[in-house]
């Protein structure tokens, strides 16, 4: 691989030394990049013309920190003990530099990019510049001194809030905490940095080392209080995570041993943590998050995203109003249509109380409430949609229903308007069918709540043009969804991957295991919930129309129980009647229901069932076994299939859509940290033991045959079979 980035140092006739960072597009800190820095900072050092340093990055970055792709990097030259970096460079040789330094910081500061600002001797920044310590999001702690000089410059009960969240402050908010010492404009952010600098030099400013600050810190017994309540928090927060709290001992190393005690504690934490499957995991989420959106034969087309000025929906139910909050929230002008005053009233009150709770939540200012509501039009015809650039139908999944639909909006609505429809289940070519548009007709699968979950399911058959796809990849990235592209097909991605992990679930009670163990130790495991009480929140009517689809489409391989339509027989419907798999209270708590096992035991005898002792006394391992081997299944077949661009999309997806723990780097990665080999001989045996659902299918069989990993490139595998 080439050069990644690099330095450059102009020495003015000020005498101050201007090291600019050139990496794009964010300047992160590449090994290339730092040893740059620090030949600039050398030579400098001994150039009599120099007085002082400004360190800033080029194109309004400042810096977004450590190179990520460098992590894997097992033992770069570059890195030959711990502690080189952050205690033999940041520390040593730049903050305890005789001349003084001050960093000019515009447009962001992370990470290492800003441990290196906090290194130097003062910081000015820009109002909006975003700073911040986001490592944990990726699974390691503060490594270049962070974990030391934030709490010396905020304070500890404001540093770890930011580590622990993983939230940057804004330049603003930085100086009122005292992270920057001065706010600029962008135009005058380095002039006014090389000043600062030069009166660090004639004494007219102090010069602060931050690593030895101490008036910022809490006297050392509130300090530990603080720190005991953060750990508190890590384990209620993160249960399955070391990381938060290895980074906490570290701050606390710090505080109560001192500060060069605290950086090399950080220096070995980060060797070991950098190694860490929680690391591994998150980085290729990291990665995989920004890969969703380059599609083969899609975006290497060269296609501009058209500009998309007006938005309609159709049907302001759930999903539409979700939909039409997204979009007015992200200043696109929508109409929202709907069949009669009452429920397009409904509708539109529906859009106003879900921004209504941001306002209540302090997400969004009553000025930015007003701006969204003046966004949004009602109407009840097609008069209006002579100029929308796009459609969004989001009405109840019926096919007679949805054609007639996209029939008149072949009428209704120019030529060049994408055709958008919201179906989570139905073939997209039968709802054109009859029409002429099927170039322009597309899935926009969001996830409810739609102005709230991440996820855009971007739905293409083999007629949609890339250009529409391409229109649709940037309006996800204005309305702040990662999206994913997949083919067409019955639940498309992610619908179809998890249809397994309820069926498993009630194959498994039927079988004699527990309700409510399975739902523990999914949770457990890092699901928001188990299969029961997300099938009770999802409501069986839908649960039941959902699964009608995949018993139709895949009768071979769906698991058919009736304990679903049994409860649902006796108005146990899920969270909406208070009544499901659990009970629930007037605040929505989900409690156990003993009578749960009538039910069972009706289920168990219409399907002939019997109970297998086996099943009943299940490990937490076998519990997690054969609930996901079954999703990971279904995953490889949407895979083999072509349905998904690649094995990455998947995980985003199971992460994005479903709640799969990141930490574990999305359904197929985690498959993978086990093996294909493995998955498929407890897959085989299963379904000898338990019939066609557990059937590993072709895809994963053959790459357990040949031991190539679940997340291969399809041409790989189907190589060297
Ligand atoms: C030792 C130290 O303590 C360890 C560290 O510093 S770890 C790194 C800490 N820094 C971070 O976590 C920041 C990570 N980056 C981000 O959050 C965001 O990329 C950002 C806010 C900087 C920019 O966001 P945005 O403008 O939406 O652009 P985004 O698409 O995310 O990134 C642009 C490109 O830069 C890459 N990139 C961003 N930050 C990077 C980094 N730190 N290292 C390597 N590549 C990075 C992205 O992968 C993407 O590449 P692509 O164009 O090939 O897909």
């Amino acid at each position: 691989m080439g050069s990644r980035g690099h330095t450059l140092m102009e020495v003015g006739a000020d005498g101050v030394a201007v090291i600019t960072i050139v990496n794009p597009p964010v300047n992160s800190l590449s090994y290339d990049v730092l040893r740059s820095l620090k030949q600039n900072f050398d030579q400098a050092l001994g150039r009599d013309d120099v007085k002082a340093f400004v360190v800033t990055g080029a194109k309004g970055k400042f810096s977004g920190g450590f190179d990520i792709s460098a992590f894997g990097d097992e033992e770069p030259k570059e890195r030959p003990k711990p502690g080189w970096l952050s205690i033999e460079i940041i520390t040593d040789t730049i903050e305890a530099a005789r001349k003084p330094l001050v960093a000019a910081i515009d447009g962001l500061a992370l990470g290492g990019g800003l441990e290196l600002a906090m290194a130097c001797n003062a910081r000015l920044s820009t109002p909006t510049a975003q700073l911040g310590l986001p490592e944990l999001q990726l699974g390691i702690i503060p490594g270049l001194g962070g974990t030391q000089r934030l709490p010396r410059l905020v304070g500890l009960a404001k540093a770890l809030e930011m580590m622990l969240t993983s939230k940057p402050v804004k330049g603003k908010e930085a100086f009122s905490l005292g992270l920057v010492d001065g706010l600029m404009s962008p135009d005058d952010l380095v002039k006014a940095a090389r000043q600062w600098a030069l009166d660090i030099v004639g004494h007219r400013r102090p010069w602060i080392a931050s690593l030895y600050k101490t008036d910022k810190l809490e006297p050392l017994g509130e300090a530990l209080e603080i720190l005991k309540f953060a750990r508190a928090q890590a384990r209620k927060w993160a249960p399955n995570l070391q990381h938060p709290l290895v980074c906490i001992d570290v701050i606390e190393a710090g505080v109560v041993a001192g500060p060069r005690a605290g950086l090399w504690k950080e220096a070995e934490a980060s060797e070991i943590l950098v190694k860490s499957d929680t690391c591994k995991s998150l980085v290729h989420i990291f990665f995989s998050q920004r890969g969703t959106s380059k599609v083969p034969g899609v975006t290497d087309l060269g296609l501009v995203p058209r500009n998309v000025k007006k938005v309609a929906i159709l049907g302001g139910g759930l999903m539409g109003s979700g939909i039409a909050t997204a979009l007015i929230l992200s200043s696109y002008p929508v109409i929202l249509k709907e069949v009669n005053e009452k429920f397009l009233d409904a509708g539109i009150n529906r859009i106003k109380a879900n921004l209504q709770s941001r306002v209540r939540k302090g997400k969004l200012t009553q000025e930015k409430f007003e701006k969204a509501v003046s966004l949004l039009e009602g109407t009840l015809d097609y008069g209006s949609f002579r100029d929308v650039d796009m459609v969004i139908e989001a009405v109840i999944e019926n096919v007679s229903l949805k054609q007639q639909i996209f029939a008149d909006l072949e009428k209704y609505c120019p030529p060049h308007c994408i055709l958008a429809s919201n179906t989570s289940t139905i073939d997209l070519n039968l709802i054109g069918e009859k029409t002429k548009s099927k170039d322009r007709i597309v899935g926009a699968h969001f996830f409810s709540p739609a102005h709230v979950m991440p996820l855009l399911e971007i739905v293409r058959t083999n007629k949609t043009s890339p250009q529409v796809i391409v229109d649709l990849l940037y309006i996800s990235k204005k309305i702040k969804k990662t999206p994913v592209v997949v083919g067409n097909c019955t639940g498309f991605a992610v619908n179809r991957m998890f249809f397994p992990y309820t069926q498993a679930g009630l194959l498994l009670v039927e079988h004699g295991a527990d309700v409510y163990q399975i739902d523990e130790v999914i949770s457990k495991f890092g699901m928001p919930m188990g299969p029961f009480r997300l099938v009770d929140l999802v409501g069986f009517g839908v649960a039941i129309a959902t699964g009608m689809q995949f018993i139709e489409n895949f009768p071979e391989r769906t698991y058919k129980s009736m304990l679903i339509p049994l409860l649902q027989e006796d108005k146990r419907a899920g969270e909406t009647t208070r009544k499901g798999f659990y009970l629930y209270d007037d605040k929505r708590k989900a409690s156990p229901d003993t009578e749960l096992k009538n039910y069972i035991e009706k289920a168990r005898s219409i399907t002939g069932v019997s109970v297998d002792p086996k099943l009943v006394k299940l490990q937490e391992k076998d519990i997690i076994e054969m609930i996901f081997f079954p999703v990971v299944n279904e995953a490889c077949r949407v895979l083999g299939e072509g349905i998904a661009v690649k094995a990455a999309d998947l995980d985003i997806s199971s992460v994005m859509g479903m709640g799969f723990p990141p930490y574990r780097g999305g359904i197929l990665f985690w498959a993978d940290s086990l093996g294909s080999k493995y998955i498929y001989s407890k897959l085989e045996k299963w379904s000898q033991l338990y019939g066609e659902f557990f059937k590993p299918c072709a895809n994963l069989a053959a790459r357990a045959a040949k031991g190539i990993p679940l997340s291969a490139p399809l041409e790989q595998a189907n190589s060297r079979l």
